[in-house]
């Protein structure tokens, strides 16, 4: 395992690897790990996934001994953004997950969590939020004890460019939403337009937080959120991912730690 540094951060614990594949087999254990540790203590493991290429860095944990290893039976599976597309779409991040990851481990469907796609926008969003309050109801999800929001054990967040993160998107102004858990968007730059997405007191309630971000076209953008000019005015998506009471670990390769 090729990897460079681990250095405790105020933004996180940052972790670079020489490759992406390098990045993909320590996100299987790190994910692993935590899914024993939630399994053991509270017998579940509640996940959150985005879209995009976070989906291909997890192929790891669908192979030994992950694949083996893991209690599948206990994993509740959400996502933390999705566009408003039928599910069998090529822009679906469900679609995404399952043709990557979800048809290769055992996770029961029933505790598959999908956005419904008979909805629009607005009614999905409401749809997909009920479904959290119902959840945590039933302590599937835990709450944030000091926020009451959604606290879930693991949210595996990925990076565009631009610094977005979920479906909230530099300047736009969703990233002062503070009461809704779950809303939509209809102006997103990044096609296609129409998307749901969880709000940044939900992402930052999480008891875990994994950054994904990989290649050089990132590198700017992860040298803006971490690197020593720290500008505080017109924050990137990215630099507000920071949960309250939770872990945040960045898993880059060196392409896109480039410019630390
Ligand atoms: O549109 C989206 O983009 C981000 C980042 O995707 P990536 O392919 O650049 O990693 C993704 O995390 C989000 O879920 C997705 O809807």
């Amino acid at each position: 395992m090729a990897e460079t540094a681990i250095t405790e951060k105020s933004k996180g614990n940052l972790q670079v690897f020489e490759s992406e594949e390098d990045l993909a087999v320590s996100l299987a254990k790190y994910t692993a790990d935590l899914s024993a540790k939630f399994v053991r203590e509270r017998a579940t493991f509640a996940v959150v996934l985005s879209g995009g290429s976070l989906i291909y860095s997890l192929r790891k944990l669908t192979e030994s001994p992950y694949l083996e290893s893991v209690d599948w039976t206990k994993w509740y599976v959400f996502w933390v953004d999705e566009r408003v597309v039928p599910k069998d779409h090529r822009d679906s991040n469900y679609k995404l997950a399952y043709d990557g990851f979800l048809s290769k481990v055992p996770i029961p469907p029933g505790n598959v969590y999908n956005i419904n796609d008979a909805l629009y926008a607005e009614g999905a969003a409401d749809d997909y939020e009920t479904c959290f309050r119902h959840l945590v109801k039933l302590k599937i999800i835990e709450s944030a004890a000091s926020s009451g929001f959604p606290k879930f054990d693991l949210m595996l967040l990925g990076m565009g460019p631009d610094g977005h993160v979920a479906s909230l998107f530099p300047g736009h102004p969703l990233l002062s939403e503070n009461q809704k858990w779950v809303t939509f968007i209809k102006d997103s730059l990044k096609p296609p337009p129409e998307r749901i997405t969880c709000t940044f007191p939900v992402i930052n309630s999480s008891a875990n937080i994994a950054l994904v971000v990989c290649g050089a076209d990132k590198a700017d953008t992860v040298y803006r959120a971490l690197g020593n000019k720290q500008d505080s005015s017109d924050l990137l998506p990215v630099q507000i991912v920071s949960p309250a009471e939770g872990e945040l670990t960045w898993f880059l390769d060196k392409e896109a730690a480039s410019k630390l």
